[in-house]
């Protein structure tokens, strides 16, 4: 039976949460009385489950059951985790802790509060030790980061209980040791929220011109290295001293307002919300929400392969799903989510014939990752290379169009591996591609047998799939009769 999380408020962020963890397969339930709630939840499902998938090589899990409770109550019930994620002021938060409470005094409770302390989030509660802050960072479904925030009050097996459960959903918990307001990330989010409030109340830059000064320069940089490790490179070869003693006098230079905050006038607030519709109103909030899934998967992916940073989380993610994931006995296993590109398209208007084979290459190399025949085991000199490929197109793909790559194994040995693979949009086949690979030994220029590493992930699959029906495809000639 799968596990259940409740989510008390269904916005922006209780969204983000009801993704991920209905996509890491947990029941989720959620309780916000908005009549919007609903429909706000099911378009960020959607496109989480546009962007997730996109992230891994693991076959997704099978995603949990949706419910919007409709009461506090009946979303709590049977819940082994309790994300809060009202909005932020302190006495809506009590109540619905006090609620909450007074049904399941001793479940785990994590609050997404931006700026509350957890002592401030406990005061007057049933059951202080299970309340805690666990603060995450927008998309819910796509950053790792949530930082875990107890009180001295907190219940400290509690707390490691739910970051075990964070770390099962693919998040990265940040124990935050000594409470305060604002945490560890929202402190440096609000400095760098100041400045730009001043930069722009003084007619010194525009919001947008603002937006490129981060993303042309050091927003790409903190994303991969945070602050202390760039600046150590930037010291050169004397390090952090060498820094500190080249830009440490400028904290005495007014290069900084950061104890001084711009009054939030109306004024100030329709300057801002002017120059933002100038720089993003073309764009709805949804499509913006896509932009920056699609960015981020792209920026994701890349670290995962350099086993850095955020894709070092994604990397001890796939691992978990990795081992739990039993190959399905009745379908071919999905492997691969695609989008036809600009420039997959041919004369004629439709996808080109190169790339089914890269699509069916993009399927049978999350395959061969799958099962352990990743980059790291090409660097030792090894890999699968394919001797034999024959595609058969059965229906048309068009610009934009989503499309699947499922695999199904046909055979193995310890040298020969198979396969059948399906390119589908909306579950029917645009192509198939039946192929034979071989593994390599690339440095001897031959053939030889697999070590027993792969042959134990690969052959259990191959088993599982001897139960299913051979597709009609497999053995066909080209120019033979159906
Ligand atoms: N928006 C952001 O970028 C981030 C926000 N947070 C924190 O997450 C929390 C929620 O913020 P957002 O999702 O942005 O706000 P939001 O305004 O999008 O959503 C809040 C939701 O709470 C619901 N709500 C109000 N009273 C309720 C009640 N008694 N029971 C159930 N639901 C109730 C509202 O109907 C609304 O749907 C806040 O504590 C905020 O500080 C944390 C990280 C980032
Ligand atoms: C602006 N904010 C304080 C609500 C931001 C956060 O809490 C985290 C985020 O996702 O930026």
């Amino acid at each position: 039976m799968a596990r259940k999380a409740a989510i008390i408020g269904g916005g922006v962020i209780g969204g983000g949460w009801a993704a991920r963890f209905l996509l890491n397969g947990w029941d989720v339930a959620v309780f916000d009385p908005d009549p919007e709630a609903a429909r706000k939840i099911n378009e960020v499902l959607a496109n989480a489950r546009a962007a997730l998938p996109a992230l891994s090589d693991i076959p997704m899990m099978a995603e949990g059951v949706l419910t919007m409770a409709d009461t506090l109550t009946d979303a709590v019930e049977g819940a082994e985790y309790i994300q809060e994620s009202v909005s932020e002021r302190l006495e809506l938060k009590h109540r619905v802790f006090a609620q909450i409470q007074q049904s399941c005094p001793d479940t785990l409770i994590g609050s997404s509060t931006s700026g509350f302390k957890p002592s401030e989030l406990q005061q007057n509660a049933a059951n202080p030790a299970m309340i805690f802050v666990a603060h995450p960072f927008n998309p819910v479904y796509l950053l790792p980061l949530a930082e875990v925030v107890p009180s001295a009050a907190s219940d400290l097996e509690a707390i490691e209980r739910a970051k075990k459960i964070l770390r099962e959903i693919g998040m990265f918990p940040l124990h935050v040791r000594k409470e305060i307001d604002a945490h560890i990330a929202d402190r440096f989010l609000e400095a760098v929220w100041r400045e730009a409030l001043w930069l722009v109340k003084d007619g010194v830059a525009t919001t947008e011109e603002i937006d490129e000064a981060i993303r042309m320069g050091f927003g790409l940089r903190w994303g991969q290295m945070g602050l202390f490790e760039t600046y150590r490179v930037a010291g050169g070869e004397a390090g952090m001293k060498h820094f500190m003693a080249q830009f440490g006098p400028c904290l005495q230079s007014p290069w900084t307002k950061l104890t001084d905050v711009p009054e939030f006038t109306e004024e100030l607030v329709d300057l801002i919300a002017g120059q933002s519709d100038a720089q993003s109103g073309q764009y709805s909030i949804r499509e913006l929400e896509r932009i920056r899934d699609s960015n981020l998967v792209g920026f994701l992916r890349a670290l995962k392969d350099r086993d850095w940073g955020a894709g070092r989380v994604l990397r001890e993610h796939d691992e978990r799903r990795r081992v739990a994931f039993t190959p399905p006995k009745d379908t071919p296993m999905v492997m691969a989510h695609m989008q036809v590109l600009p420039s997959w398209i041919d004369y004629n208007g439709h996808m080109t014939e190169s790339r089914y084979l890269y699509a069916s290459s993009e399927t049978t190399d999350a395959f061969l990752r799958f099962i352990g025949a990743d980059m790291d085991y090409v660097a030792g000199g090894f890999s699968y290379y394919t001797a034999e490929s024959h595609i058969m197109h059965r229906g048309e793909a068009k610009l934009g169009d989503h499309l699947t790559g499922t695999l199904q194994v046909l055979s193995a040995d310890e040298k020969r591996l198979h396969v059948f693979v399906s390119i589908q949009k909306d579950g029917q086949d645009v192509a198939t591609i039946e192929q034979m690979l071989l593994h390599v030994d690339m440095k001897a220029g031959h053939a030889t047998a697999a070590p027993q590493v792969i042959r134990d992930r690969l052959l259990p699959i191959a088993n599982a799939h001897a139960d299913l029906p051979r597709p009609k495809a497999v053995g066909r000639a080209t120019g033979q009769r159906k």
